[in-house]
């Protein structure tokens, strides 16, 4: 099937899904519905979004309620774990094997009928930029390249919903950048569930955003409400020739600060107007060379969630 071709209804969803390892529990009573989009998944580190994945792709079976993959549970109709593909952090690809080999096997652990396979390879190491790269041993590939042929891989059984989990991190910036532009249109035709500790990318890729903490869901909205979040939102931000003066003049003013980008930003909003603002700073002998009301970002929302666990 063509990559622009999946467009019937996509999705999964977990009920109530409380999951663990032995005696740990890790999610704690998650109720999500995903459908078609790129959706975005931030949470500190152990707190539990890999098992999420690993819950939705059925390697791991939740210890009470339910996950269905466009409608079926996996558990009780492997078939559909055919619909989920997930690329783990970690390499996937055997080091033994030539990519194409390693798509090949991957087609075979997937029942793909082989006539389609080749194809199907071809089309992916065309759209991911990795042609070049098929008769290559993977062990003998950079991670940017290893990872565009993951993803290819991933992709192979043509899933309405795809697991990422961290699949920038450790890449060079251009590298990283390009891996984006590659996944963005995914979720104009499937499911995409991409996680990351990056702020920055999960603002410029996000349809949707998932925020966890502690095996809970703690945040879900799309990125229109994260921008329209009037609460709690830093407000001013200001860029002064000396930051760190201008951010001292401030707190020694008695306002809450934070450093976004070059900006200085006052985090709560202040009762006093901005140009009373700039003259106090003034007054305090800091030159300041821009003044803007700050946008609500991804970044701003998941510092106020943190910083209310703190
Ligand atoms: N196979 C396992 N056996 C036992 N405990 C595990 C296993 N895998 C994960 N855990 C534990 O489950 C908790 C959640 O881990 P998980 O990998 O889901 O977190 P994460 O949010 O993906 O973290 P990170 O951002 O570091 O990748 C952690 O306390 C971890 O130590």
């Amino acid at each position: 099937m063509s990559e622009q071709g999946k467009i019937q209804m996509t999705g999964i969803s977990y009920s109530s899904v409380t999951a663990g390892y032995k005696s740990l529990r890790v999610l704690d009573d998650v109720n999500l519905e995903l459908d078609r989009g790129f959706n975005v998944l931030l949470g500190p580190n152990g707190c539990g979004k890999t098992t999420l994945f690993r819950c939705g792709c059925g390697i791991l079976q939740p210890n009470e309620g339910t996950v269905l993959v466009d409608g079926q549970n996996p558990y009780e109709e492997p078939s559909v774990k055919r619909e989920v593909s997930y690329l783990p952090h970690r390499p996937v690809l055997n080091t033994e094997l030539t990519v194409r080999q390693n798509l090949r096997f991957w087609g075979k652990v997937q029942n793909l009928p082989t006539e389609d396979v080749s194809d199907r390879i071809a089309q992916l190491a065309d759209r991911f930029d990795f042609r070049e790269l098929l008769d290559r041993n993977a062990g003998e590939l950079s991670r940017g390249q290893s990872q565009r042929a993951s993803i290819g891989q991933a992709l192979l059984p043509d899933p309405s919903v795809l697991f990422l989990d961290e699949a920038t991190t450790g890449l060079d910036p251009m590298i990283a950048q390009d891996i984006r532009s590659y996944l963005d249109q995914l979720g104009n035709t499937r499911t995409v569930i991409y996680s990351t500790h990056d702020l920055n990318e999960a603002d410029d890729l996000a349809e949707r955003l998932l925020i966890m903490r502690d095996g809970q869901l703690v945040f879900d909205g799309s990125i229109e409400e994260v921008r329209d979040r009037a609460f709690e939102r830093p407000t001013i931000g200001f860029e002064a020739v000396d930051t760190d003066a201008a951010r001292q003049a401030l707190e020694n003013q008695g306002y809450e600060t934070e450093i976004e980008d070059s900006y200085v930003v006052v985090t709560k909003r202040p009762e006093t107007e901005m140009s009373e603002l700039v003259t106090r700073l003034a007054r305090d002998g800091i030159n300041v060379r821009e003044v803007k009301m700050m946008e609500n970002s991804v970044q701003s929302l998941y510092n106020n969630i943190e910083s209310s666990y703190e």
